[in-house]
């Protein structure tokens, strides 16, 4: 899969979609404001996660040359501790916090073990070497 930085979807969003029928619509106009920083949220964790696997793909790598193992649950069990308190200060609920980091990183284990396995491949191979 190629990958374009800071490319825009080619297909127009219709911003006004919606299923809700009998809206007055001076509500409706409202409700598409409200919905317009949701969809500037959502771009912007589209954004922030594409950063953090490119960051994640590089660890990936170092840990395959290095052969460490893909997960280090002391560092996932403080990045949590840290999460937790963060969202519980940000009034987000810390269960889903907890919840949303593990599904990232359980997602980046997987991508690990991709690129360690690739790694090993490419180095039985080369006949071991680098
Ligand atoms: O920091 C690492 O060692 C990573 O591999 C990154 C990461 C993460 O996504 O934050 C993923 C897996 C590890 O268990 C811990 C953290």
């Amino acid at each position: 899969m190629t990958m374009t930085q800071n490319s825009e979807p080619s297909e127009p969003f219709d911003a006004r979609a919606s299923s809700l029928n009998d809206v007055d619509p001076a509500v409706f106009e409202e409700l598409l404001r409200m919905r317009g920083t949701i969809d500037n949220i959502d771009a912007a964790l589209v954004h922030m996660l594409a950063e953090r696997f490119q960051a994640t793909q590089r660890v990936g790598l170092l840990k395959a040359q290095y052969q460490l193992p893909p997960g280090d649950p002391h560092r996932e069990a403080a990045q949590i501790d840290r999460l937790r308190r963060l969202a519980e200060s940000a009034r987000l609920d810390p269960e889903f916090a907890e919840k949303f980091l593990n599904f990232i990183i359980s997602e980046v284990i997987r991508h690990h073990e991709r690129i360690a396995e690739d790694h090993n491949r490419d180095r039985e191979a080369t006949g071991g070497n680098e």
